[in-house]
């Protein structure tokens, strides 16, 4: 059977005397693209850096120490780690908008996701097939004709669609989303959300995707996280765990689910 591409075993977090997180077991093999769901401050972000090595498993009181393992790893160098996993967040997508960084064009950003860089003098040097990869990133998110403009001048949606194309230029193994449709407007939310669409159709990479919004999961992502208070409160199908019941629960409120033919849910809250 095929090593598990994340495995996390019975992990606690503490920090500054809180748990965030608590007895968390989680696995995800290969093609299971996984939706993390739950309310502000359930863990979701936390659980996210367990994997990007920004948090450790905490050592508890009774001196256990749970394991968090990435492609049968669990001892990493983080920027190694970073080359096998491509990442988008708020954070980052932040950081690629002002200064140096933000002066590299669509192009040059992209090919940093090669070496997992933020500025061009530390970038790859690109050959033809590395060449062709950019390419091929920058059309999956819709960005050919921008490709010579530099990131500072973009806006926040065509930004996140390079963040995109720069995590899953090397063709990465797992692809991890925090909150990605953050400060996006209608239109752009819906562009992004179609090319988050596209990319778990090709199942290439296993897709990590935290979020509030049931109906910022793709239909081809039928495997969902429910976290709450530090907690996995579900973990399975999508069609077990993003009902009434559950998401009420989760969300401490009335809430309608529907599951919709075309493979999207939707959620309303019931204010009755
Ligand atoms: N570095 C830290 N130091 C202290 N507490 C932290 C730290 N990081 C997170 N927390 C706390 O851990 C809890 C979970 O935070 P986390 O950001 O993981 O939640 P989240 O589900 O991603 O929230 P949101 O949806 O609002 O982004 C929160 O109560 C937060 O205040």
């Amino acid at each position: 059977m095929d090593t598990p591409l994340i495995e996390i075993d019975d992990v606690s977090v503490f920090r500054e005397q809180t748990q965030i997180l608590r007895e968390v077991s989680v696995r995800i093999p290969r093609k299971r693209h996984t939706a993390v769901l739950g309310p502000n401050g359930s863990g979701k972000s936390s659980l996210l850096k367990l994997l990007t090595r920004d948090f450790y498993p905490s050592v508890e009181k009774r001196g256990h120490q749970g394991t968090v393992r990435i492609l049968g790893e669990s001892e990493w160098e983080v920027s190694k780690l970073r080359r096998q996993m491509g990442i988008v967040t708020p954070a980052l997508d932040y950081e690629f908008s002002f200064g140096r960084t933000g002066r590299m064009t669509v192009s040059e950003a992209v090919a940093s996701g090669f070496t997992a860089t933020r500025l061009k003098e530390f970038g790859p040097s690109v050959d033809h097939t590395m060449a062709d990869a950019i390419d091929r990133a920058i059309e999956t998110v819709q960005m050919s004709d921008l490709r010579h403009r530099t990131l500072d001048t973009l806006s926040t949606g065509e930004r996140r669609r390079v963040m995109i194309a720069r995590a899953i230029v090397h063709q990465p193994k797992i692809f991890v989303l925090d909150e990605p449709t953050n400060g996006l407007d209608m239109t752009a939310r819906a562009m992004f959300l179609e090319i988050l669409e596209s990319i778990t159709m090709q199942d290439a990479m296993t897709m990590v995707l935290v979020t509030h919004h049931l109906d910022e999961i793709p239909p081809a992502m039928n495997h969902v996280v429910l976290l709450d208070c530090g907690r996995i409160a579900f973990d399975g199908p999508k069609s077990e765990g993003l009902t009434a019941t559950r998401i009420s629960s989760l969300f401490r409120a009335h809430v309608d689910v529907d599951a919709r033919a075309d493979g999207w849910y939707r959620a309303e809250m019931d204010r009755g």
